[in-house]
């Protein structure tokens, strides 16, 4: 057997066809152009790249792009002043401050800081806490991403058992709380889980946000389960030549595609949706922040 790649590019380019259209129809009918900040400090080359990313595809959509590059060195009390500016700016609807930020800064006290109107990364306590209580808020974008592709294959999933593999506050615990938002019965597995892999076994859904290339294998998974790979991995590439690297996710791909029904691919699964559900997530703050309703994405 092997399963169905469950093609998160393709879904992530109709999401933003589909943020573009709402994006059209919020110009057209209210003169509202959306704006999404996006704050890097310091130069790590793969921020970098995801920051030109999301300009590009922000502007694709027919949004408003403001960009803040700021020094390694830029003072904790400057990016705090940064936030307030951009919370208090009308012309900004969503702020993303690309993590991680240098260790001089403590990243929890500049999302407190985030207006969680326009916390469009869905990190700030109350946007957290909305989930917790299933009470509409800002979702954060890469467990938005895992939910939007389990549904595309799956349609609903009430019922499903599914197995979360990790617990961290930007994917594994949002992911769960979601699910069991989704009617799932959720497990939670983190490092000090007894026989994981018995557990996986178990699952109609998985999920794996560990951030360890390769971890989950073939014997690992149910035949025929849904699995979401989280991971993004870049590991040495000795067959591509030498000094060569490439991405992976936290499945054996190979392995896992042997067993399961279907499975996300590392790169072109979970990636591209993060930044689409970004986007999405900037249309509907701007609504929300001028109580216009939100049109359907
Ligand atoms: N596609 C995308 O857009 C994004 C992808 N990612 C990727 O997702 C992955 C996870 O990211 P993130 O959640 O931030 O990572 P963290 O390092 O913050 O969390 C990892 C989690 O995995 C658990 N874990 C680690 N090792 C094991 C193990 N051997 N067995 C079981 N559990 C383990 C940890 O357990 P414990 O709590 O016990 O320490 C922890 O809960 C990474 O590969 C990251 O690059 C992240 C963000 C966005
Ligand atoms: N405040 C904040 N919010 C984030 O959402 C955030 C962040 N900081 N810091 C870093 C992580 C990581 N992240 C990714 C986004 C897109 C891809 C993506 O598009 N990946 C492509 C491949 C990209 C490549 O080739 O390098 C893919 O999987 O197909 C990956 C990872 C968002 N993050």
């Amino acid at each position: 057997m092997s399963a169905r790649v469950i093609d998160g590019k393709a879904r992530a380019a109709r999401l933003r066809q589909s943020v573009a259209h709402a994006a059209g129809k919020l110009k057209r009918e209210h003169g509202l152009v959306p704006g999404l900040a996006v704050v890097l400090v310091g130069e790590d080359p793969a921020s970098q790249v995801y920051v030109s990313n999301k300009v590009r595809q922000t502007q694709e959509c027919g949004m408003r792009s403001i960009e803040h590059l700021l020094p390694e060195a830029t003072s904790e009390a400057e990016l705090l002043a940064l936030v307030d500016r951009l919370n208090a700016d009308p012309q900004v609807d969503g702020i993303l401050v690309q993590m991680p930020l240098p260790s001089h800064i403590d990243s929890d006290r500049i999302v407190l800081a985030i207006d969680p109107a326009k916390d469009v990364d869905g990190l700030h306590p109350v946007n957290a806490g909305r989930i917790v209580l299933g009470k509409e808020g800002l979702v954060p974008c890469t467990p938005q991403g895992c939910v939007i592709l389990a549904k595309e294959e799956l349609g609903n999933l009430s019922g499903l058992n599914a197995v979360v593999l990790g617990r961290s506050i930007l994917v594994g615990k949002p992911v769960a709380l979601l699910l069991q938002n989704e009617n799932c019965t959720v497990t939670m597995a983190h490092s000090r889980t007894r026989d994981i892999a018995a557990l996986c076994r178990t699952a109609d859904l998985l999920v794996a946000a560990v951030g360890r290339p390769e971890m989950v294998k073939g014997d690992w998974i149910k035949p025929g389960a849904t699995v979401i790979d989280v991971g993004i991995n870049r590991v040495e590439a000795p067959e591509k030549g030498p000094g060569k690297t490439k991405l992976v996710g936290d499945v054996d791909y190979e392995g896992a595609a042997r067993v399961a029904g279907a499975i996300t691919p590392v790169p072109g699964g979970v990636g591209p949706m993060t930044i689409a559900c970004l986007l999405a997530n900037t249309v509907r703050a701007a609504c929300r922040i001028r109580g216009i309703e939100e049109p359907a994405i």
